[in-house]
């Protein structure tokens, strides 16, 4: 008989998950996940399932890490809102299993995994090729993962100005006004992102916002929304003349209109740039498109256990 797995709500889940204990642990994940190892990490690329009635997708995120003896799956669905809609766009749940014998040892809420650990990883994206001396961070969108990334891009750079945009201006105060720091409102995605040297794109849209035009030579752009093959954040001219990495080459393949649709040439992934397989560009302008690994959520989920059986 085998104990019942733990089970662990959004605010558990939250409390036990910190930036500061996440980021190495996602930037080591993700150094070997590019090794292509498969004795040590097997994570397919997601499986989705629309639901086209509804405006959703159901999205299935399973990653085994046989070092860590790690198992994990990740359920998240992922609907578009009519703006102001009081339900997430983005819900999950995790499950972390015993490698060895098969049995479910906690089930947790997802949403707040996803949140953080796809921030932290823009926050590691940043930190390898934002150009030196980034004064100015802009984030495109005011939902769950604009929260996130503000929070740790303030927590980890030291911005000297923070901007937002939100499709909704009214949307875009309601978040300022949540936050301890100065930040400024922008009435559009142009006065937003000129001269910013950090841009963070977090947005439902499914044609493209930021336009390569408006954005400064040698910015870092972390492209977190579009994550279907027909769906864009970015234009063509910002897709072509950046330097594009990704999380995974299969997943942006499958997955990221912005990659598939503008024929951009992907340089390297995150995780070859750790390994020093491939440079960080920093001087060029850059795009980290991101679209989220079966693997993030497993190390996520891990820590979380641990944090809490260290408690009980
Ligand atoms: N890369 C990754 O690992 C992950 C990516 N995502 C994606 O990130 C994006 C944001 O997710 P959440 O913050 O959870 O959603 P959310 O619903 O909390 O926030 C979405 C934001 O996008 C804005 N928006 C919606 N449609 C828009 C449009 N057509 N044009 C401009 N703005 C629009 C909304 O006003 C809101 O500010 C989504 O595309 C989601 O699928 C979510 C989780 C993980
Ligand atoms: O990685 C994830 O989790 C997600 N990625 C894209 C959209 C929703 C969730």
């Amino acid at each position: 008989m085998t104990d019942s797995p733990v089970l662990l709500n959004k605010h558990e889940v939250e409390r036990c998950l910190s930036y500061e204990d996440l980021i190495p642990r996602l930037e080591s994940v993700m150094g070997k996940f590019s090794k292509r190892d498969s004795s040590e990490i097997i994570q397919p690329v997601r499986s989705v399932v629309p639901i086209a009635q509804h405006n959703g997708f159901l999205g299935v995120m399973p990653a085994y890490l046989a070092a860590e003896g790690i198992l994990c799956t990740k359920m998240v669905t992922f609907y578009q809102r009519a703006e102001g809609s009081s339900l997430p766009s983005t819900q999950a749940t995790v499950l972390l299993f015993d490698p060895e014998h098969g049995h479910v040892t906690a089930i947790m809420d997802g949403e707040a995994i996803t949140a953080k650990r796809t921030a932290a990883v823009s926050a590691i994206s940043a930190k390898l090729f934002m150009p030196a001396l980034s004064k100015v961070l802009c984030i495109l969108g005011s939902g769950q993962q604009a929260r996130s990334h503000y929070d740790v891009f303030t927590n980890v750079f030291n911005f000297k100005e923070v901007r937002v945009w939100s499709r909704r201006r009214e949307m875009a105060h309601r978040f300022v006004n949540d936050l301890q720091g100065p930040v400024r409102v922008c009435s559009s995605v142009k006065e937003a992102v000129t001269g910013a040297d950090v841009i963070v794109t977090a947005t439902g849209a499914s044609e493209p916002i930021l336009f390569g035009e408006w954005v400064k030579s040698g910015a870092h752009v972390a492209a977190v929304g579009a994550c279907r093959p027909d769906w864009r954040e970015l234009d063509d001219v910002l897709m072509r003349e950046a330097v594009v990495y990704v999380d995974s080459r299969e997943g942006a393949t499958a997955e990221s209109g912005d990659i598939v649709l503008s024929g951009a040439q992907v340089f390297a992934e995150l995780g070859e740039v750790i390994n020093g397989s491939f440079p960080a560009q920093r001087e060029k302008t850059t795009v980290f498109k991101s679209l989220g690994m079966g693997i993030q959520d497993a190390v996520s989920a891990k820590l979380v256990l641990e944090k809490w059986n260290s408690e009980h």
